[in-house]
């Protein structure tokens, strides 16, 4: 297990999560976030799969605590009133696994939330799992895009924000043709529209990252940040998918960052006005 030594700063936040436990306290003040793991793409699949098996919990469950962190990410981040194009309008782009499946969720949230989700699903699973989440946007009045806008600058131009859910940890590169054509676009666009990819920015090696790729503007990792989030150099970063068993952590020594109260998400990296200032 590797520890890769990143944003490094105490976390120290007051008040809303503090511990009537002495000791358990003094932990939580003094957690330093440079000794979290990043994980590799085998440690992720491989936690993945013990949820679904040892901890029986179904995908459904652990997609929707997921899909529900990115919204409220986002919502921190961007809040609707700060957004000014067309009633708080983003895109949410899903791809073909469960990180789409993650997007679908996200948008269903961002909807109830108030902002004004617009999806594309081009390549869309027949598992009933997905065509619920379909049916359940479809039927709260998100529109589905029947193609990628063929002019970039009309995302830009319609969207304060681009959600990327095309890829998380089982992705290989490079993207293929079908896909790679969408993220040419995005990284075109992605100095006029914020993008916030959900676990991995798509198309990035899941360990390596790919430095000619997608800069998101927000990252949410889920459960545990993959290693090539130590590449990560956009404004936010937060941690979701406050799903994971203590005996789960342990075993795989994730030294997760404690949760403020019953907040779904922790922010890894503080926008402070010194890293403001550095953008
Ligand atoms: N435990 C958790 O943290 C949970 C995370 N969740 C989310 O799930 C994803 C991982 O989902 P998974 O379905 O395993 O994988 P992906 O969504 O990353 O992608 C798989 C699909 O992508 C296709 N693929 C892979 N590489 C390429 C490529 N080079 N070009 C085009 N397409 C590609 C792949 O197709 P195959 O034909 O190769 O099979 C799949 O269709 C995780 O990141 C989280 O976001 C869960 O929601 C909850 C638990
Ligand atoms: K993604």
């Amino acid at each position: 297990m590797e520890r890769i030594s990143v944003n490094r700063f105490s976390f120290r936040r007051k008040g809303s999560w503090r511990n009537k436990d002495k000791n358990k306290e003094e932990v939580k003040e003094g957690f330093d976030m440079s000794t979290i793991s990043y994980i590799s793409q085998e440690e992720a699949q491989n936690i993945d799969e013990e949820l679904f098996t040892r901890y029986s919990f179904s995908v459904d469950q652990l997609m929707e605590l997921a899909g529900y962190s990115c919204a409220v990410a986002i919502a921190r981040c961007y809040p609707t009133e700060t957004l000014k194009k067309d009633h708080a309008a983003v895109l949410v782009c899903c791809g073909p696994g469960n990180n789409g499946g993650d997007g679908l969720v996200c948008a269903r949230h961002l909807k109830l939330f108030g902002y004004k989700p617009s999806i594309f699903y081009p390549k869309q699973s027949n598992k009933p799992l997905f065509q619920n989440l379909r049916a359940q946007c479809e039927q709260m009045d998100m529109p589905f895009l029947s193609f990628f806008p063929s002019e970039p600058h009309l995302i830009a131009e319609s969207y304060n924000l681009v959600i990327d859910a095309l890829f998380g940890f089982s992705f290989k590169g490079p993207a293929r043709p079908e896909f790679a054509v969408i993220l040419d676009k995005l990284r075109q666009i992605q100095n006029d529209v914020p993008i916030c990819s959900i676990d991995v920015p798509s198309g990035w090696d899941v360990e390596k990252g790919c430095e000619d790729g997608l800069h998101p503007e927000l990252l949410i990792s889920l459960t545990a940040p993959k290693k090539c989030a130590a590449f990560f150099h956009g404004k936010y970063h937060y941690l979701g998918g406050r799903f994971i068993p203590r005996s789960l952590e342990q075993k795989y020594s994730l030294n997760l960052p404690p949760y403020p109260g019953t907040d779904p998400i922790v922010e890894l990296k503080m926008h402070t006005a010194q890293s403001a200032s550095n953008e």
